[in-house]
C-alpha cells in the first residue's frame, strides 16, 4: 500500500567504516567525518576586545561525492558558561579529482559563500570565491578557512575574514576534538 509520509531511505553517514561507503573522491576528506566540539577564540580589528566561544562541527555524506557541513557556535563568559547563540552555517563541500574541493556555505547573517581550495587528508585549505549578500548583511569580501587534522581525534580551524572594510586577518581559531 502507498506509504503518503515514508521514512527517507538514505542517511547519512558519519564514519568512514559505516554504510553507506563514502565515495572514492571523499578519501581526502573521511577523516573529518562525524561531529566535532571544541573551544576557542576570535578577534577582529572592528571588535572591542577578544571573545571566547564553543562549536559543534558535524560533516556527514550520503555515498555521493560530496560533504554535508553544519557549525554552530555560541560565546562563553569568563567563566566559560554559555553567554548567548553565535554564527551558524551550513553547506556542502563537493570534492573533485585530486582533492579539489568547492563549498557552498549559507549564514543565517545573510552570507552566502563560494570557497574553493584543497583537501590532501590531513589538511584542508578553502578561499573565498565569490561572497553573496542579502541587502542588509554586513560587507564580507572574502573568508580564507583551514582545517587541520592534527591526530585523528584532533581537528585544528582557523578562519581568515576580510570585512566591513578590513583586510583579510584572523576572525577565530578553535581546537575541535571528536565527539564520541
Ligand atoms: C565560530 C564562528 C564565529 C563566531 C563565534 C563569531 C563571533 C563574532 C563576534 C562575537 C562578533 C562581534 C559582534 C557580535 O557580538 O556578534 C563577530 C562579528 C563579525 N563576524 Fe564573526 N563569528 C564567527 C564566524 C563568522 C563568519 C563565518 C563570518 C563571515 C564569513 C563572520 C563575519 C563577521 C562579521 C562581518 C562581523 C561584524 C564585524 C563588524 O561589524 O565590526 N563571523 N563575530
Amino acid at each position: 500500500m502507498f506509504d503518503p509520509a515514508p521514512e527517507y531511505p538514505y542517511p547519512d553517514g558519519h564514519r568512514p567504516d559505516e554504510a553507506p561507503a563514502p565515495h572514492a573522491l571523499l578519501a581526502p576528506v573521511t577523516g573529518l567525518l562525524g561531529t566535532w566540539s571544541g573551544r576557542g577564540e576570535g578577534e577582529y580589528p572592528t571588535i572591542t576586545g577578544d571573545f571566547a566561544y564553543a562549536q559543534e562541527v558535524t560533516f556527514s555524506h550520503d555515498g555521493r561525492p560530496f560533504l554535508r557541513y553544519e557549525a554552530r557556535a555560541w560565546l562563553l563568559d569568563e567563566n566559560g558558561a554559555p553567554l548567548r547563540p553565535s554564527a551558524r552555517e551550513s553547506g556542502w563541500w563537493r570534492l573533485q579529482a585530486d582533492g579539489r574541493v568547492e563549498a557552498l556555505i549559507t549564514q543565517p547573517t545573510g552570507i552566502a559563500e563560494i570557497a574553493v581550495g584543497a583537501a590532501d587528508g590531513k589538511t584542508v585549505d578553502l578561499s573565498t570565491n565569490d561572497v553573496a549578500l542579502t541587502p542588509t548583511a554586513k560587507e564580507v569580501n572574502a573568508t580564507r578557512r583551514r582545517y587541520e587534522l592534527t591526530d585523528d581525534d584532533t581537528l585544528t580551524f582557523t578562519h581568515d575574514l576580510a570585512a566591513v572594510g578590513q583586510p583579510l586577518q584572523h576572525h577565530l581559531s578553535v581546537v575541535l576534538r571528536r565527539k564520541g
